[in-house]
């Protein structure tokens, strides 16, 4: 569903260039969710953004749903967007639109009639367990909430692939399993395949088939969750993100 081959990303700046991505290939199967987790600037974002063209790389190959990105005229790479959503840390709701115009702003760029926009609406809203919130604005809402609109407003246009940046960073852990329950039931239910940034180890655990560790800007493990045996009795400063994660050290999965 998702490739990614020999990927790269170098910033320019005032004063050089940072190598944000280095030579990372990777390949997400359909219908399953992705965990990219790391330190603070390894460079899981720059990688979820090149997902959707967000940023480009300068070197490698990167393809969604069958197409390939990096080659894509920008009208055809607009239309691809619409099956590609995206979630973030911090909500990205417009504060002037109620709920219900929130997710219907997909729809409205995609071109859908009016009357068609309002069921769709409803139904996201109805998914995410919102039907009473549609018109109330984003400022009424808790931390919680706006994210599930988020999530509405993500799925408006029916998505193949879900990209979530730090979708629960900014939420308590008991709204944090909210936020994974309502994203395992995407999966189960509508087969979208999610990729989601995180540095919470708990997040991986709840939701992940399979994971990619980055360090430096680059990969430097994946493998399958369900690898999973005994928790080791070790520190968690001496033990890797797998052994943390899985505790053991073998069966890496390319
Ligand atoms: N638009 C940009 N211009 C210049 N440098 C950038 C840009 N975006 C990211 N960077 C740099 O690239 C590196 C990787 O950043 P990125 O946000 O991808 O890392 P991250 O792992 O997601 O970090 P965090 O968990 O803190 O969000 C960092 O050093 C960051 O400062």
């Amino acid at each position: 569903m998702i490739t990614l081959e020999h990927v790269s990303k170098t910033y320019r700046l005032p004063d050089g260039q940072l190598e944000a991505v280095k030579d990372v290939s990777l390949h997400v199967e359909k219908g399953t969710v992705h965990g990219i987790i790391g330190a603070s600037g390894a460079g899981k974002s720059t990688l979820l953004r090149m997902m959707n063209a967000l940023e480009l790389p300068d070197h490698g190959k990167i393809t969604v749903i069958g197409r390939e990105l990096t080659t894509l005229p920008e009208a055809e790479l607009r239309k691809l967007r619409q099956s590609i959503g995206m979630i973030f840390q911090q909500f990205h709701l417009l504060n002037n639109r109620t709920v219900s115009g929130n997710v219907s702003v997909p729809l409205e760029l995609a071109g859908a009639a009016r009357r068609e926009r309002a069921e769709r609406v409803r139904e996201c809203l109805r998914f995410v367990g919102l039907p009473d919130k549609a018109k109330q604005y984003p400022s009424a809402l808790s931390g919680g909430q706006k994210q599930r609109v988020a999530i509405a407003r993500a799925l408006a246009n029916r998505p193949d692939v879900l990209l979530c940046d730090e979708p629960t960073s900014a939420l308590d852990p008991r709204t944090t399993a909210e936020i994974l329950e309502v994203l395992m039931h995407i999966r189960d239910t509508l087969g979208v395949t999610i990729v989601i940034v995180t540095h919470e180890m708990e997040v991986v655990k709840s939701i992940c088939d399979t994971v990619s560790v980055m360090e430096n800007g680059k990969l430097s493990d994946t493998f399958r969750m369900q690898q999973r045996r005994g928790a080791a009795d070790m520190s968690a400063f001496t033990m890797s993100y797998r052994e943390q994660l899985l505790g053991e050290t073998e069966g890496r999965h390319d």
